[in-house]
């Protein structure tokens, strides 16, 4: 799915309205129905008697703030309706504002020194600004977003106002701070980016018909991939093929200690579907991964402890090497030395094998075109410097990958795929029990396998990161976030691609 810019929304918006042939009013109808039909499911279905604050600005984000405030009375629920006190308002603002007047239905205006007295048990409803907002806001406006984060539930429309869409929004400047924000048609970059975590828990996104073909023409660079893309992207497999079709993995990492990390790589590979895996490890491992997991075949180092070279990569159709590989000394002279190799094979780094990379900067030239690396935070930082923000981040990192033709992936509760393109894909699946050891050592096994099995490097790494995220929801289910472990990922990925061949739940 695309992510359109807020100012790209505005022209889909006009487009709607002439191609539907309705009115901007009938748009904003919509979006305030869209939410009003979330409220009476996520609320009102278990809370009837559920009282609301409607706070609105001035322009188009209150006026679906007020038309939700009609819907809200006329169903009989209480609702009281704050408006900002401003010499202009947008068009269908007043219009709304008319439609309240008719009802009998009381505005009280406010300003931003205004002491609001609301009931702070009602559900109150954010609605001063959505993508609209042009800047960050000033300091005037936290006197309002304090009173507002008060209140134990709110409910932004379309965004936590003061967050921009897609621009720059410091941890100083005000921002309401939202349980639930219902965002239109797509949710917009600032809701999936680690630095707003403070101004909301969730958000769902709401359809609100805006026209497919405007959204289809828009170009961007930055997409949300969700499971009809991963239905797309997914191979079938077909009845008269052999295990040679799916290709062959070869997981190289583990070292005293961190055996677990190659295991776990090793079975995801091959519970994702390559044809065959081998793992190559330190002696000291051989007797434990030979009983663990007895479809995994086993190559050992001449070494005990820790790895001193690499094998031949070019019998296998992807190498995933790094995860619990440690970075002695000898391991890192033969990975090295590896690098320097010519190789016929499809990479993936992970962990040490990221770490080694980044001491050494000289290595980036020698990665292979394509090559996917998937650091954590630290190890990012290694590779591309430190950053001031999250939209400074995704900068550096995708200069990164112009420059050294590779697939990063900023890991996160939306896991973020960069390409040397440019493109870049947030993904909606994933939860909060995969923060825990081995959940990367379980996605650089899915990722070598897609490779393996033959996807396109991008596909292998926006289709991973989704089947990975979505084996985590189903063991998420299963066991709770707190208890739920890698391993526990590596047994749900049968019900990621059940989910993802067969039924059409939503994630
Ligand atoms: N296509 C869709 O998805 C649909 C979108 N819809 C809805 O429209 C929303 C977008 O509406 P929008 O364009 O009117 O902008 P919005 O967020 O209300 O803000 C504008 C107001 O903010 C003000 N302002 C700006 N910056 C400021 C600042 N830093 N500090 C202070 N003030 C500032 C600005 O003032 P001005 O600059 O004009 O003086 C103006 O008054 C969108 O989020 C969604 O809710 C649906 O109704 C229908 C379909
Ligand atoms: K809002």
């Amino acid at each position: 799915m695309k992510i359109p810019s807020a100012q790209q929304l505005k022209s889909i918006d006009k487009q709607t309205i002439l191609k539907q042939g309705i009115a901007s009013f009938d748009l904003m109808e919509r979006a305030a129905r869209a939410v009003f039909e979330a409220i009476r499911e996520d609320i009102l279905s278990k809370a009837p008697a559920t009282s609301f604050t409607v706070i609105a600005g001035s322009g188009n984000n209150g006026g679906d703030g007020l038309a939700l405030a009609r819907m809200l009375f006329l169903s009989g629920i209480t609702v009281q309706v704050y408006l900002y006190k401003k010499e202009t308002y947008s068009a269908d603002n007043l219009y709304n504002q008319q439609k309240l007047a008719e009802l009998g239905i009381k505005m009280e205006y406010f300003d931003l020194s205004d002491q609001l007295s609301f009931d702070r048990n009602s559900v109150l409803v954010d609605a001063l600004f959505g993508f609209g907002l042009t800047h960050a806001l000033s300091e005037e406006w936290r006197g309002i977003t304090e009173q507002i984060n008060t209140c134990k539930n709110v409910i932004s429309v379309d965004l936590p106002s003061g967050l921009r869409a897609d621009g720059k929004t410091e941890k100083r400047n005000p921002v309401v701070r939202a349980q639930m924000v219902y965002t239109f048609q797509v949710p917009k970059v600032a809701l999936l980016l680690p630095q707003s975590a403070d101004s909301m828990e969730q958000f769902q996104v709401l359809d609100i018909g805006l026209d497919e073909e405007a959204v289809q023409e828009v170009e961007t660079d930055v997409y949300y991939y969700t499971l009809s893309d991963a239905k797309k992207d997914l191979k079938k497999r077909r009845k008269f093929d052999h295990k040679g079709t799916y290709g062959h993995a070869l997981i190289v990492g583990g070292s005293f200690g961190k055996i677990g990390a190659a295991m776990m790589s090793t079975k995801s590979a091959l519970k994702t579907g390559c044809g065959m895996v081998t793992a190559y490890i330190p002696k000291c491992g051989y007797t434990a991964f030979q009983s663990y997991f007895p479809e995994a075949m086993v190559l050992t180092d001449a070494y005990d402890d820790h790895i001193t070279s690499f094998p031949s990569v070019n019998l296998y159709s992807a190498t995933g090497i790094g995860v619990g590989m440690g970075k002695v000394e000898e391991t890192v002279a033969a990975f090295v030395l590896f690098l320097k190799k010519k190789k016929d094979t499809r990479l993936i780094l992970d962990a040490d094998a990221i770490n080694i990379l980044s001491e050494n900067p000289e290595l980036f030239d020698l990665l292979p075109t394509n090559t996917i690396l998937t650091p954590h935070p630290k190890e990012l930082e290694r590779l591309i410097g430190t950053w001031t923000n999250d939209l400074d981040k995704i900068e550096k990192a995708k200069g990164f990958c112009a420059k050294y033709h590779c697939i990063l992936l900023i890991k996160g509760a939306h896991t973020l795929t960069l390409l040397p393109s440019g493109k870049m894909y947030f993904n909606s699946t994933g939860n909060e029990g995969m923060a825990t050891a081995g959940s990367g050592d379980v996605l650089t096994g899915i990722l070598t396998s897609l490779l393996a099995q033959g996807y396109a490097a991008e596909k292998a790494a926006v289709f991973g990161v989704f089947l990975h995220g979505l084996a985590g929801d189903h063991a998420k289910k299963q066991y709770g976030a707190q208890s739920m472990t890698a391993t526990d990922i590596i047994s749900h990925l049968s019900d990621a691609y059940f989910t993802i061949s067969d039924s059409d739940i939503t994630f």
